[in-house]
């Protein structure tokens, strides 16, 4: 299935793509660990999907712009650097719905 071959791509070629592989483990065990309720469990899968969406359109558009051009090209970087921010963006709103989602239940354990 390409849509497969896309995701495997990515998680095999792309460097950020580990953390992002790390960081989504991390949470899941954390969910499974604290035993989150299902409506919890809906935050950390959107939070991980999140990244993972941004991570391969960012991919995607950078693959793209070197396709297209190889020399230097300050549009080109103002490109690659609005995808970046995409997934700064994203990473950075997973975190925080992953915080909320877990630290409250963490406290709720240590209590
Ligand atoms: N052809 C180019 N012309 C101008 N600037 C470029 C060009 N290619 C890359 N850049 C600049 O270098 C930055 C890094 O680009 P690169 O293609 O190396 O991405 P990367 O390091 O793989 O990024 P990421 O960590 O998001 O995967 C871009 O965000 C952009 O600012």
């Amino acid at each position: 299935m390409y849509a497969a071959r896309g995701l495997r791509w990515l998680a095999r070629d792309e460097h950020n793509a580990w953390l992002h592989l790390a960081a989504s483990g991390i949470v899941i065990i954390a969910g499974l660990a604290l035993h989150v309720s299902r409506e919890d469990w809906r935050w950390l899968v959107v939070a991980i999907a999140l990244v993972w969406v941004a991570e391969a359109i960012n991919t995607a558009i950078e693959e793209l712009c070197d396709r297209i051009c190889t020399d230097f090209d300050p549009s080109i970087g103002r490109v690659k650097d609005l995808a970046a921010g995409g997934v700064l963006a994203a990473s950075l709103a997973a975190a925080a719905i992953s915080l909320l989602t877990l630290v409250p239940r963490l406290l709720q354990r240590l209590a």
